[in-house]
């Protein structure tokens, strides 16, 4: 149904700033609502994410951007993984693992110490995936995300 390797993991550009909108309004429209803050970055992902020092990845697949996930910069040493998604069609087929692990890799090659996410608990495959690569959960602070219900952090070795 897909074939592993000809999943692509690519850098955002320019010309794709609409991709990272389109996937991830998919599942918050799903399960939850569009809130302001989401609006304001997928709206404008370069001046929001990337002109910040963060980055977006996507996952390509036969030239159709089929996933993707950012590094929002918190500080030089900590980014905020997030924005993560996968079309709903392709989702159980091991794109999400690719994203993350990819994250890894950036992060220990730019030296980054930390990666934390906020996510919600009715998201049962990003949890289940955050917990099977290493992320532990943390106290949450209140004001960042409506949906948010748990926090976790990865420190990278
Ligand atoms: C910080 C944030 O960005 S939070 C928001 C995360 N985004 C979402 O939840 C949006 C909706 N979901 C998605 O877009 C996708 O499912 C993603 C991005 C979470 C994961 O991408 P996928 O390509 O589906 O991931 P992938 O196929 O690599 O792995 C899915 C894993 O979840 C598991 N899984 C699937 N359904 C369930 C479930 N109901 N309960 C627990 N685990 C599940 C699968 O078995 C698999 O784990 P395994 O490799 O150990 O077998």
């Amino acid at each position: 149904m897909l074939q592993d390797n000809l999943v692509t993991i690519i850098p955002f550009s320019d010309n794709l700033a609409a991709p990272i909108k389109d996937l991830n309004l998919e599942w918050l429209q799903k399960y939850f609502k569009v809130e302001p803050k989401d609006e304001i970055v997928l709206s404008d992902p370069k001046k929001e994410i990337i002109d910040k020092g963060g980055m977006i990845f996507y996952a390509k697949y036969n030239n159709a951007i089929i996933g993707t996930v950012s590094l929002i910069k918190i500080d030089n040493s900590c980014f905020e993984l997030s924005k993560m998604a996968v079309t709903d069609r392709l989702q159980g087929l091991g794109v999400g693992k690719k994203l993350i692990l990819h994250c890894f890799a950036i992060a220990k090659e730019k030296g980054i110490e930390k990666i934390i996410l906020y996510s919600n608990r009715k998201l049962k495959s990003a949890i289940h995936l955050y917990e099977k690569f290493g992320f532990t959960e943390i106290p949450l602070e209140s004001g960042i995300y409506e949906r948010a219900d748990i926090k976790m952090e990865k420190i990278i070795a």
